[in-house]
């Protein structure tokens, strides 16, 4: 049977994206959506993984394809080591540092882990690329304040650096001649400055910036420190509170943004407010990282899912279009930044690297 395919799985927090291409050409794309009630079953990320790869290969089958039409299976990396962009063969080491969850836990370390699996079986080679890990960060923006704890690079990389090379090619620019912010808002959001290409500094979606659909951001440490050691919640509660049920959902009870504008159309001047929170603390992060390109800023792109909402981005741009114009696009290019990247390897118009030979 001719290898024809290349299988790109995304494992997000609430679903995983699975899409099959031929070539360049997208045959078809699945979010397969996974209930609360069905992963609150799993303690840890990793748990999950025959739930989600059952799911993955029967519908891969329910198409009526086989395993022996792939060519490669590439997936989202997780919070891997701090390493450089690019496509990296999955390893072991790298399988070692994905199930221990080495930077943390988070439903892409599932990325590698099931494109192995069904790789083997396909008698192929998996692949990740430009995971949440990648690191081009300065060494000013690692200070955290505190000597023990350092400011961490984890970030919508494969969204971002897709995102931004998609403006530049329509601007028929190099990317390497600009200086962008670009703001993923997602679940998660990543505000990061892009300088020449390289992300060198981000707020990490997981800790801090501004607030999200699901995650809280910065919060005032203060007061974190009292709820941690008021004996009223596990380890565990302040993490769910922090990654899992903070933002949007935490006041509103959804973290599903059409959910709220809903509520808005509706008159409900809490949601308004809410939501104007997020809109305000995304402006005053994008604010805070043009100060990190001197304010010598070509463009600000508001990316992600919530882009999509002409309210927000709107509410944004009228905050930061003093720093630079604001491009509006709405969306994720991830599964076809993915497929992009193993047709490189497989193409070899790029070579995939070792995980073990790029991390320290
Ligand atoms: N048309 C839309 N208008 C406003 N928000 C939307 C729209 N479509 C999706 N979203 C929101 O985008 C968020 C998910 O964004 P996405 O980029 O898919 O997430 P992630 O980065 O977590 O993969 C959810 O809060 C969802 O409600
Ligand atoms: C640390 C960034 C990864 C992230 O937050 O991804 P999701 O928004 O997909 O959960």
């Amino acid at each position: 049977m001719d290898k024809l395919l290349v299988l790109v799985i995304n494992p997000g927090s609430t679903s995983t994206k699975v899409a099959i291409f031929e070539g360049e050409s997208l045959i078809i794309q699945e979010n397969l959506t996974h209930s609360a009630e069905d992963l609150s079953k799993y303690d840890h990320i990793t748990d999950q993984f025959d739930f989600r790869s059952e799911m993955i290969l029967s519908w891969y089958h329910d198409l009526g394809y086989s395993l022996e039409s792939l060519r490669a299976v590439i997936g989202r990396g997780g919070l891997l080591k701090p390493m450089p962009s690019g496509i990296y063969e999955v390893s072991e080491g790298m399988m070692e540092d994905l199930r221990i969850g080495v930077q943390g836990q988070h439903a892409s370390n599932l990325g590698g882990l099931i494109a192995d699996m069904i790789s083997r079986k396909a008698g192929v080679k998996a692949y990740i690329a430009d995971p949440v890990a990648v690191d081009e960060f300065d060494e000013v923006a690692r200070i955290s304040g505190i000597p023990e704890i350092k400011r961490r690079s984890l970030v919508h990389a494969l969204n971002i650096k897709a995102i931004a090379h998609r403006f530049a090619d329509e601007h028929k620019k190099s990317l390497h001649d600009m200086n962008l912010i670009v703001a993923h808002l997602g679940g998660g959001i990543s505000i990061a400055p892009m300088v020449k290409g390289k992300i060198k500094d981000v707020n990490n979606a997981n800790e801090m910036g501004p607030f999200s659909p699901e995650r809280a951001g910065s919060l005032p440490v203060g007061d974190i420190v009292k709820m941690c050691f008021s004996g009223q919640y596990t380890q565990k509660d302040m993490k769910t509170k922090i990654n899992n049920r903070g933002g949007l959902v935490a006041y509103l009870g959804t973290n599903d943004a059409r959910d709220v504008l809903k509520m808005i159309d509706a008159g409900d001047v809490r949601a308004k407010l809410i939501f104007d929170a997020m809109g305000y603390q995304i402006a005053k992060e994008i604010g805070a990282m043009a100060t990190v390109m001197e304010g010598q800023v070509d463009a600000v792109l508001l990316t992600g899912g919530v882009a999509y909402s002409q309210y927000l981005t709107d509410l944004i741009s009228d905050h930061v279009k003093f720093i630079a114009p604001v491009t509006v696009m709405p969306g994720e290019d991830e599964m076809t930044a993915l497929n992009e990247s193993a047709l490189r390897v497989l193409n070899k118009v790029e070579a995939a690297k070792i995980y073990e030979n790029e991390v320290n």
